[in-house]
């Protein structure tokens, strides 16, 4: 099923959504208006920045403002950013606040587990920031986008088949990198080359993918070239809040169109190209990129072709919390992903030079 606009997976709330809150009245972008001192700054001020706290470390929003309500009247708590375990809690009046911050900081909250809380009082954030330079609108379909090439399946394969798929890679041997594990089926993808080894092939996909390529031809209805055969898959599971780095997927070592089955946990993945003068200095994420990013949930599957593919960055950023459309969204303990190409055989002959490493090696030795 392909989902409209402005549901999250597919209406049906995750659990994760036990810990989600709206943030419009005090956010901007989705960051709030209220931020960490700087430096040892202490003005007394009703808005109290509270770390160690928050839906990552098990909190609710709801259990914060209940155990901060015994010190005064609790306006709200907002997350103070997108780590999950940092929140602003709001008083109405300083006095509270300051009584608060006198009994819980640095000591350990009886109503909150016995947690230790680090507490500073808030300030505004500088108007700059409240328009959001590093917030990025998250979509939750991939024609929001408007990448050409990029397409996104909601529920592509049911929760039993997601079940079975999570069995089959469980029961076989992980590789583990430094932040995540992976597997690899019909060629090893090698990360220190950002290639495969087209010498060595590990042999035919597992069975297992069966139920996964019987449906792929749902996309021929988005995109004529879906119907691609695959012959590469690599399995990724990441650890709560384990990202990706930017990369484009190497032109010479994979073709057009790759697919990518989320599968047991949801992020949001980031897409960046440069525009105008790049300032190769500057590896800020959000300096001379258009960024935009979708949610992508369990079992949905995304196809980057085309341009997305080919010219486009992607990325997962390296979050616990997922802020999308004004909703905090806990990534669970793991996302399983399938990543499925077509390893090349020649060289790749894409209309994007600029980002082709096949081409660049022909420009390279003709300048010889
Ligand atoms: O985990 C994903 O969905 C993406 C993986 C990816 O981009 C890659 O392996 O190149
Ligand atoms: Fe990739």
């Amino acid at each position: 099923m392909i989902l409209p606009a402005g549901r999250v997976n597919g209406g049906v709330a995750p659990p994760s959504f036990h810990f989600f809150t709206t943030l419009s009245r005090i956010c901007i972008m989705g960051l709030p208006k209220f931020t960490r001192p700087k430096g040892d700054h202490e003005e007394l001020s009703c808005n109290l920045y509270v770390a160690n706290c928050g839906p990552a470390v098990g909190l609710t929003l709801d259990g914060i403002a209940s155990a901060f309500s015994s010190y005064g009247t609790v306006k709200g708590v907002y997350p103070a950013d997108e780590s999950g375990c940092r929140v602003i809690v709001s008083y109405c009046d300083e006095s509270s606040a300051q009584s608060a911050l006198k009994a819980l900081n640095q000591n350990p909250c009886r109503d909150l587990g016995g947690r230790f809380l680090h507490i500073r009082y808030s300030v505004e954030r500088p108007p700059c920031q409240v328009r959001g330079t590093d917030s990025v609108q998250v979509y939750l379909e991939a024609s929001e986008l408007n990448i050409p090439g990029i397409y996104l399946i909601h529920d592509f394969v049911s929760a039993q088949e997601e079940e079975q798929l999570l069995a089959a890679v469980d029961a076989r041997p992980w590789h583990s990198l430094a932040k995540r594990r992976v597997q690899h089926y019909g060629y090893e993808f090698c990360y220190d080359i950002r290639n495969v080894n087209t010498q060595q092939q590990l042999g035919d996909l597992p069975s297992f993918v069966e139920c996964i390529f019987e449906k792929v031809p749902l996309f021929r209805k988005l995109h004529e070239a879906a119907d691609i055969s695959l012959d590469q898959l690599t399995v990724n599971e990441y650890p709560t809040g384990v990202g990706l780095s930017p990369h484009i997927d190497t032109h010479s070592a994979f073709e057009g169109s790759i697919y990518s089955l989320s599968l047991s946990g949801s992020c949001i993945m980031e897409f960046r190209a440069s525009v105008g003068d790049r300032d190769t200095n500057n590896s800020d994420y959000s300096s001379n990129f258009v960024r935009k990013a979708i949610y992508l949930p369990p079992r949905s599957m995304l196809l980057l072709s085309g341009e997305g593919r080919y010219a486009w960055q992607h990325y997962i950023p390296h979050h616990k919390v997922d802020m999308v459309k004004n909703t905090m969204i806990r990534r669970s303990s793991r996302r399983v992903s399938f990543t499925f190409r077509k390893v090349r055989k020649g060289p790749c002959q894409c209309d994007y030079p600029e980002f082709c490493d096949s081409q660049k090696e022909k420009q390279e030795i003709g300048s010889h």
